[in-house]
């Protein structure tokens, strides 16, 4: 027995939701291209959750649905009020959305009717979570989410309690759109590990918080801010990379474990990054990242993953930095409940191997005797 370090290249499973061929992105099938220009998120999340595009009167149904979901047990939210308001919101998301489980009496109820439909509730109340999570830490009472309306449209809504502006939806509604999916990243991995133990859909997406929160996977995105922040200003970008990269240190939101030649996503956050930038007259945070990228694939030949020009495009919204990560799950969620809906249909345990290489033929010393 072999292990492969971070078991690159192994294939773990088979999947018809996403796939990655030759640099190329598709949800069942359909360009991420295609979807990015042409699809809304709730249209997206539909095609991972049943295979199809709705028709009009099929996502009609799904955005009411979501709308009707939306809300949170009053429990968790009385909760949300008692964690500290200086706590990460990842670990503040992972701990609420666990909660839920407790108040929802299908929690347990294995039926695939059962389970697809608290894929669609979690879908409905995950961003109610981080937008309450994110008014209670500031003091401030959670807006109740609205019905009707677009899950990025209802967060911006649930975030400051006004309707955003359509930009700012169409923004944030393509950023879901990008994020929704990704074949078997770690935290979707997670996910389908958790639940091919047969344990609930709960736990599975609980785990894939836990995963995702990292800043070597969803995590980077706010780690790009903090290192924007750190360099501070355009005239600081070519020193401070420069110099990052002598310490061989990571520039975060660049690379990737299967794309090598750049991730299809990136272009589309950076459209959005530079039009987001010249609507609202602050170009800086976009033309440092333009340098920073120009330096980091000049240098060392790796690109910008789809966490490094999100990082502008959520600032130039207006978003909090420890709130981008928490939006990567409101997105990602939708992909997490697809994997772990077709894991249970055709489910088997997942439990690979480990080369062990610790000592053997050791014997039990007499404890007065050990050092
Ligand atoms: C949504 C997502 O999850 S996208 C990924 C988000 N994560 C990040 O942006 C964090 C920064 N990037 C990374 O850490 C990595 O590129 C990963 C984790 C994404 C992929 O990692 P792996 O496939 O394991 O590649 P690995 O870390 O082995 O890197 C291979 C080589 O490239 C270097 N490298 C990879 N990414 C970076 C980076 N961002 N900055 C500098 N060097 C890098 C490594 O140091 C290593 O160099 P070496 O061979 O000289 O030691
Ligand atoms: O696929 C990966 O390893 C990480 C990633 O880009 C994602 O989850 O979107």
């Amino acid at each position: 027995m072999t292990a492969t370090k971070g078991l690159e290249g192994i294939v773990a499973t088979t999947s018809s939701i996403s796939s990655i061929v030759d640099g190329v992105l598709t949800y069942r099938g359909i360009d991420i291209d295609d979807l990015a220009e042409n699809a809304s998120f709730e249209e997206v999340a539909y095609l991972l959750w049943y295979g199809k595009l709705p028709t009009q009167s099929e996502l009609d149904g799904l955005v009411n649905q979501l709308g009707e979901y939306a809300a949170i047990p009053s429990q968790v939210i009385e909760q949300l009020k008692l964690y500290p308001k200086d706590t990460n919101t990842m670990a503040a998301l992972r701990t609420a959305i666990s909660s839920l489980a407790l108040y929802d009496a299908s929690a347990q109820d294995m039926s695939p009717e059962a389970n697809l439909n608290k894929a669609i509730k979690l879908q409905a109340q995950l961003p109610t979570i981080v937008a309450a999570f994110a008014r209670i830490r500031e003091g401030k009472e959670p807006v109740a989410p609205k019905s009707g309306v677009s899950v990025a449209h209802n967060f911006l809504y649930m975030l400051t309690g006004q309707d955003p502006d359509d930009i700012a939806v169409k923004a944030l509604d393509q950023a879901l759109v990008l994020h929704a999916d990704h074949e078997l990243n770690a935290s979707t991995f997670a996910a389908r590990v958790t639940v091919a133990t047969l344990s609930d859909i709960y736990s599975g997406v609980t785990s894939a918080i836990g995963a995702l929160k990292g800043p070597l996977h969803g995590g980077a995105n706010e780690a790009v801010m903090v290192m924007l922040e750190e360099i501070g200003s355009f005239d600081k970008v070519e020193s401070t990379i420069n110099e990052k990269l002598a310490n061989k240190e990571k520039i975060m939101g660049f690379g990737h474990r299967v794309y090598k030649n750049g991730d299809p996503r990136a272009k589309h956050l950076q459209k959005m990054s530079r039009e987001l930038g010249k609507l609202t007259g602050s170009m800086e945070l976009y033309e440092m990242s333009v340098k920073i990228e120009e330096l980091v694939t000049g240098q060392k030949g790796l690109k910008p993953n789809v966490d490094f020009y999100s990082a502008s495009v959520y600032t130039t919204l207006g978003i909090a930095r420890d709130l981008f990560t928490p939006i990567f799950a409101i997105s990602r969620v939708s992909g997490w409940t697809a994997h772990i809906l077709e894991q249970y249909e055709n489910n088997r345990l997942i439990r690979p191997r480990a080369e062990y290489t610790g000592p053997v033929n050791q014997k039990v010393t007499p404890i007065a005797e050990r050092k």
